[in-house]
């Protein structure tokens, strides 16, 4: 049984102050088993952040990590640092990322065994765009990411780590995945797991999807057999929206 996750992406919003009040607006909320909540913030809020998870069931993660451990590579962040500091998972290979920020599949895999050497888990992010989608080409486009990305990584940590499938028309948009299309798109996914790696790796991994998940439609996405969780952005900044989420089950 793989255990549901729901998952915050603040992507670049809120300062120390406001990850500090957003965690006293969740203090003894959340369900104490049945989903992992994990609130992926800021680089510079990631202190407070462990500091208020410490003793509850939040999980955190950072949104990006360097491949190195340490050096001479100013502005960016050493995944050893971030295990050290009791950070649990890092988000690799979000669209933005690679969009604005011009990372590559090999970026992603260096981040992915690097963040996994240093026993922290990544949540690595795929998904096509819009003109890929309408030119039939998304299976083939994320397939080949998640290739890409998973390279060298042993069976038994990829069955540990996280996969996001992120349609790029969805994100932001408003405009969510049907739940049917998602489900189709994380099957995929799941499939190439298992002929990359075996069955039992298949069904071990999660896959989460992303792309305007919020309270009023996550029960449905959630319901959906190979699907595991959501990766959310603008409805995981409010603590009663995060709450609501991560009870999508009750
Ligand atoms: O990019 C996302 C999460 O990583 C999705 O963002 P939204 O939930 O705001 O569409």
């Amino acid at each position: 049984m793989r255990t549901p996750i729901i998952a915050g992406n603040w992507k670049m919003n809120k300062n120390p102050k406001e990850t500090q009040e957003f965690l006293d607006g969740i203090k003894g909320k959340l369900p104490e088993s049945g989903v992992e909540a994990i609130i992926g913030a800021p680089a510079i809020d990631l202190t407070t952040l462990v500091a208020g998870a410490e003793g509850t069931p939040l999980k955190t993660a950072a949104e990006n990590s360097y491949f190195e451990d340490a050096g001479a590579f100013t502005g960016e962040t050493s995944p050893k640092a971030l295990s050290e500091m009791g950070i649990d998972y890092v988000i690799i290979g979000h669209s933005e990322r690679r969009q604005y920020f011009g990372e590559t599949d090999e970026d992603i895999n260096k981040k992915a065994l690097a963040i996994l050497k240093n026993n922290l888990l990544p949540i690595i992010c795929c998904g096509e765009t819009l003109e890929q989608r309408e030119a039939g080409k998304a299976e083939d486009w994320v397939t080949g990411q998640i290739e890409n990305a998973v390279k060298g990584i042993s069976a038994a940590d990829l069955a540990k780590s996280v996969i996001a499938y992120e349609p790029i028309w969805a994100i932001g948009t408003g405009k969510t995945a049907t739940a049917d299309q998602a489900q189709e798109m994380v099957h995929v996914i799941r499939e190439k797991i298992a002929s990359l790696y075996d069955a039992d790796t298949a069904d071990k991994v999660r896959i989460l999807y992303g792309g305007s998940v919020k309270p009023a439609n996550v029960k449905e996405l959630m319901a959906k057999e190979d699907i595991d969780g959501g990766l959310v952005g603008g409805a995981s900044m409010d603590p009663e929206s995060f709450i609501a989420l991560t009870n999508f089950n009750k």
